[in-house]
């Protein structure tokens, strides 16, 4: 037997002791985490499975169960009366409810791709949410690179990440919402990761943490979902220990490697995930994992096709970060160049007094109105000029 399929099997034999120790409670957990019964998750239409149907996750109107985020951006709307824009905001026309977990895992179930995109700030969530066609906002500590400028992910404290989480809240209604728990918020302990995950979703206003790991986080991820808090997990190519992996690489590319993704997902599942990330992996592992799990949904990134959905950074996609470019990473849009060049024009029309514009970015004034104010303002100018005399006056007199 090879040495390559003895060590795969060590590892298997270990994921099952592991698990053994631990699997007295398993079906509940499943259950938990994989069926929950949260208020909202109504059932999406029983019809029979199939591969060309649109996909349907999103299809709900709002209703009962809009959230209080719903009725501050409504009312925030109101009192911004101001020059309507282009189109109407999402939040104006509310025509989906909430994606649950539950939608999640009836996608999983009928091999509907699930579709998840990064937000980091009110306006990308907005994006996300006015496409109506996102079923999770991931608040991804990608952040801390693109958004804040960092040189990686393990820079961003809790603090500043929380900062994110609630701008992305306030701009999102229907998605999930998912966020990553930052690199030291659970390495201490699993007391401390608990903690920092309920700050997570009681401050961060997050639907379900994200945190990257294998079985070395299948007891947290057991606590978490235990304790009601839905979890994500990330393995392959984890960011937050890029030092640690010799930088942003490709993983799981020998048969050992592959192994280990292989039963850390088999572990992530027993201890209930609902989902996992796997980024830069072969897609015949991404492919194989995705198949062998039951119950958690595999989301890809850099992992081909075959996962039960797929996640962007969202200005990747957007072309919007140009400090690297994966290869993993389309490009639908170009919006530095458009930005940085719109930015040009702008400022060679303040440069060329072509912007503003009088009567389309200004504000009218009532003529009589403005003829009162004139007679006011001269008579004013008068009086100044005539202390203005007095001083010069008595200055000349004190030399
Ligand atoms: N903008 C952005 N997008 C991301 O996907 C992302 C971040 N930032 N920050 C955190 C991590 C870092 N990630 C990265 C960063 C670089 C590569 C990259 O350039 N990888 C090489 C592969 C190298 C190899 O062959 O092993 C590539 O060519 O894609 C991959 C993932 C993913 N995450
Ligand atoms: C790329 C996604 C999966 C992520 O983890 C992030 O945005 O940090």
């Amino acid at each position: 037997m090879s040495t390559s399929r003895q060590a795969a099997q060590r590892l298997l034999r270990q994921a099952i002791s592991a698990e053994a120790k631990t699997r007295t409670s398993v079906g509940v957990l499943h259950a938990n985490a994989c069926r929950p019964n949260l208020p909202g998750s109504e059932p999406v239409a029983s019809s029979s499975h199939s591969q060309t149907r649109r996909y349907s996750l999103l299809a709900k109107p709002a209703g009962s169960d809009s959230t209080h985020r719903a009725a501050c951006t409504c009312a925030e709307q109101k009192r911004f009366s101001s020059r309507p824009a282009e189109a109407p905001p999402s939040h104006s026309a509310p025509t989906k409810r909430k994606v649950t977990l539950l939608d999640i895992a009836k996608a999983k179930e009928r091999e509907e791709p699930i579709t998840v995109i990064t937000a980091h700030d009110y306006a990308s969530a907005s994006w996300a949410e006015r496409s109506q066609a996102v079923d999770i906002t991931l608040v991804g500590d990608s952040l801390a690179m693109v958004a804040c400028g960092y040189q990686s992910t393990t820079e961003i404290t809790l603090d500043e990440f929380l900062y994110h989480c609630r701008a992305v809240a306030r701009g999102t209604k229907s998605s999930l919402l998912v966020a990553d728990m930052p690199f030291g918020t659970y390495h201490e302990s699993d007391d401390i990761a608990v903690k920092n995950a309920v700050r997570i979703i009681q401050e961060g206003h997050m639907d379900a943490v994200k945190i990257e790991g294998g079985a070395e986080v299948a007891d947290l991820v057991r606590r978490l979902t235990n304790y009601g808090i839905p979890v994500m997990c990330h393995i392959g190519l984890t960011p937050q220990r890029q030092s640690a992996l010799g930088g942003y690489r490709v993983q799981g590319k020998t048969s050992q490697s592959a192994m280990k993704i292989y039963t850390d997902a088999k572990r992530l599942e027993w201890a209930g995930a609902f989902a996992v990330v796997l980024e830069a992996i072969p897609s015949q592992l991404a492919s194989y994992v995705t198949q062998k799990l039951d119950a958690m949904a595999t989301i890809g990134i850099g992992a081909g096709s075959g996962c039960s959905g797929q996640v962007l950074v969202q200005l990747d996609m957007l072309g919007g970060f140009d400090r690297f470019v994966p290869r993993f990473a389309k490009q639908y849009l170009n919006v530095a160049e458009l930005a940085s060049s719109a930015i040009k024009t702008y400022s060679q029309e303040i440069k060329t007094r072509k912007f503003p514009i009088e009567g389309t970015h200004t504000y009218p004034m009532k003529l009589s109105e403005w003829e009162e104010f004139l007679d006011h303002a001269i008579s004013f100018d008068e009086e100044l000029e005539a202390m203005d005399e007095k001083i010069k006056e008595q200055a000349s007199k004190m030399v």
